[in-house]
């Protein structure tokens, strides 16, 4: 099975480097920069315990068909990778998006009807500053399963079942899609509106408001049709009102480098749904006006000043 993993970023790069090393045909799509290093220096992945580096096929432009293209970037170059990845998609080829949120599954099932796979990844990966993948904690997990619950394909299931990826093929992935975003929004409200790490937001008093934001989430995902299990909903609890928790979402990590770029994919379309659905969510609201305020100062900044 041909794999195209587009974006070799902290997922792209984990979950690619777990193929690799289970000996999987894996090209990598990338931008220029990424495919320099790549080809000088292969792809570096660390994980606690210890670091493997990898020879790599990166290509910037598609080459030929492939059977499974995993799209492993971040929700603001999604209408581009659309567009680029067509001469890479046959009429058998599966798409599997590795993005929170949801909308990426609704762009990516309008323009590939029939192909897209929903995925779910628990990892908490970034790249340092020399360019190596690093998987901070032992979490490695997945959850695929096909849009409309029928059985995914054996190939495709065996994938990702290798050593280092906690694997599971679900029949209700946009379920799992919806837990998943709902808990990845509530760590975003309460992580950018009280800018700190969960441990200092209990210190704070913030726990009610904690309770809250997780209310507003899961409210929306019950109007949507996908309340989110008890069993998920306490284990949200227990991460993000966990006293000392030096527990951060992605989107603050992103925001204190200057840059939240999934915040409307995450937080604002989570709103416009809320608001459609008539479910009143007052802190994610503040969120996402305080990362609209931030954005429109940040991009202003960005302009040559006195034009
Ligand atoms: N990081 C994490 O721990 C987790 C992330 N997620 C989700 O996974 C998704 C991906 O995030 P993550 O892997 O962290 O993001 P990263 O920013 O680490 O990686 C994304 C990669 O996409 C590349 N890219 C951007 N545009 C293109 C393009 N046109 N062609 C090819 N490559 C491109 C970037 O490359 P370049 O170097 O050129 O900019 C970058 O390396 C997000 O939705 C995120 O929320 C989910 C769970 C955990
Ligand atoms: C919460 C976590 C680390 C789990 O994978 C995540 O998805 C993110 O921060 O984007």
């Amino acid at each position: 099975m041909k794999i195209l993993i587009v974006g070799a970023g902290a997922t792209g790069g984990a979950f690619g480097a777990r193929l690799l090393q289970a000996g999987r045909d894996v090209t990598f799509l990338v931008r220029k920069r990424r495919a320099e290093v790549l080809r000088s220096e292969g792809l570096r992945f660390r994980d606690p315990e210890g670091e493997h580096q990898h020879h790599v096929n990166a290509i910037t432009a598609v080459d030929g068909t492939y059977d499974l293209v995993v799209v492993a970037v971040k929700a603001p170059a999604l209408p581009a990778i659309i567009e680029q990845i067509r001469p890479a998609v046959h009429e058998k080829t599966l798409i599997l998006p590795l993005l929170n949120g949801m909308r990426h599954i609704d762009q990516l099932a309008a323009a590939y009807p029939g192909q897209a796979i929903g995925g779910i990844v628990k990892i908490v990966g970034t790249i340092d500053g020399s360019g190596a993948v690093v998987q901070k904690t032992s979490m490695s997990a997945m959850t695929i399963g096909a849009l409309d619950g029928r059985e995914l394909p054996a190939d495709v299931q065996g994938v990702f079942d290798v050593p280092g990826v906690s694997l599971a093929v679900v029949d209700d992935v946009l379920a799992r899609l919806w837990e998943k975003w709902a808990f990845i929004a509530s760590a975003g409200v309460v992580t950018c509106l009280f800018r700190g790490e969960v441990g200092d937001i209990i210190a704070a008093g913030g726990e009610a408001l904690v309770l809250q934001a997780i209310a507003e989430a899961e409210s929306v995902a019950a109007a949507a049709g996908h309340p989110v299990a008890e069993e998920s909903h306490a284990q949200g609890v227990e991460l993000l009102t966990a006293p000392g928790s030096p527990f951060t979402s992605s989107l603050y990590r992103d925001l204190q480098h200057g840059d939240p770029q999934e915040a409307e994919h995450i937080l604002g379309d989570l709103a416009a749904r809320a608001a459609a659905y008539g479910v009143p969510t007052p802190l994610l609201d503040a969120t996402v006006v305080q990362l609209r305020t931030h954005e429109r100062a940040r991009v202003r900044q960005l302009q040559p000043s006195g034009l």
